[in-house]
């Protein structure tokens, strides 16, 4: 199997159709250290950088991110990064601090491990939120319960995650009793597919790595001299392939998981319960906040629906709507201030100033 077979390239490849512009090959980028990319070609591993149009022309959304195949043009040991291929989808959160900025964490992903802890800082609606993301982004999760050695019976917290409503995949690990740690292996993560881990700081994203990868498959580095002796490189990566051939993507801790609205998502879809409940409300628009005849607020009231379920709907709802109207704000404004600055263009030209 060639490299960019291992890196997942065939299933990409025919999954989105694409076709390389002559001259350029294509590459997985699985790292990135301030500008300087780190990808994989048919040849091994080599840095490179971006082209002017991709430095000058590109949004930040549209620049290469961990995940990304992308054409380069190569310059010996180099590369340039000419065009980011399609992208079969992106995990993103809202940019900490930032009010409108989508940040992209990885793209071209099959699933994400969902870590938590099941220490004292366990908490079940952190862990809708970010399952909510991953719906909003089409990206497929499987939560992963570490620390099982820390607590007595853990089948309390499966209980837990079952009040979510949710149809995923729960896995109870320990990355210091090994418990679960062959399930993962052999049949969570499959061959030349892609994973990415993500979970607040802490909660052992680093330990599990560490337990899955022993003795990581490093690719060789392209060489520029004449004897073309395969160089070693030990660049810090983000992308790591593991012995069973899967790819796992690792995330720094993350404190905030701020959701973002993602374009042509109806809000309802991302919470099943919500929706089972609303069936019965009694208009189709309804915004179960305060309305007449609201099915899922009489299941609260009933006792039918969980009381914490609905709180953190309401709460990602309003911050969902939030970033939206800024992101509407933010379009308004740029409209408004391009037919000023056309204004002012034809006032000049009028009056020949
Ligand atoms: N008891 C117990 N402790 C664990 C387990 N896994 C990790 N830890 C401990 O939890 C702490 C945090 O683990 P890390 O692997 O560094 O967590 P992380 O998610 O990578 O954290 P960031 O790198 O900040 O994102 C360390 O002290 C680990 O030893 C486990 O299964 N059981
Ligand atoms: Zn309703």
């Amino acid at each position: 199997m060639n490299i960019l077979q291992l890196y997942g390239w065939e299933a990409y490849r025919e999954s989105l159709s694409i076709t390389i512009p002559e001259g350029l090959t294509p590459a997985r980028i699985i790292s990135i250290k301030g500008f300087k990319y780190y990808a994989v070609a048919d040849d091994g591993e080599l840095e490179a950088e971006l082209s002017g149009k991709l430095l000058y022309g590109a949004e930040s959304e549209e620049l290469p991110k961990v995940g990304d195949w992308v054409a380069l043009m190569r310059y010996d040991t180099l590369g340039y990064i000419i065009e980011v291929l399609p992208r079969s989808n992106a995990l993103s959160r809202k940019t900490p601090g930032a009010q409108t900025q989508r940040q992209i964490l990885a793209t071209n992903v099959d699933a994400a491990l969902v870590v938590q802890g099941l220490d004292r800082d366990f908490n079940v609606m952190r862990l809708e939120r970010y399952l909510v993301q991953l719906q909003a982004c089409g990206i497929a999760p499987v939560v992963i319960l570490n620390k099982a050695d820390l607590v007595d019976d853990p089948n309390v917290f499966l209980q837990d995650v079952e009040r979510l409503q949710r149809d995923v995949p729960v896995h109870l690990c320990s990355t210091l009793s090994r418990l679960g740690m062959d399930d993962l292996r052999h049949t969570v993560l499959k061959p030349q597919r892609t994973y990415i881990m993500i979970g607040s700081s802490g909660v052992g994203k680093s330990s599990l790595l560490n337990a899955l990868l022993p003795g990581v498959v490093q690719t060789t580095g392209a060489t520029s001299d004449a004897n073309h002796k395969g160089k070693h490189t030990t660049t810090t990566r983000d992308l790591f392939r593991l012995p069973n051939g899967s790819l796992l993507i690792d995330t720094p801790g993350m404190r905030e998981f701020g959701v973002t609205a993602e374009e042509g998502q109806g809000t309802d879809d991302l919470f099943p319960a919500i929706q089972r409940a609303a069936q019965g409300c009694k208009f189709s628009d309804c915004d179960h906040i305060d309305a007449a005849g609201c099915a899922v607020i009489a299941a609260v009231q009933q006792g039918d629906l969980d009381p914490d379920l609905y709180d953190s709907y309401l709460k990602l709802k309003k911050e969902q709507r939030r970033f939206e109207i800024r992101i509407e704000d933010k379009k308004r404004l740029g409209k408004q201030f391009g037919k000023l600055t056309r204004e002012a263009k034809n006032y000049r030209k009028k009056y020949k100033f």
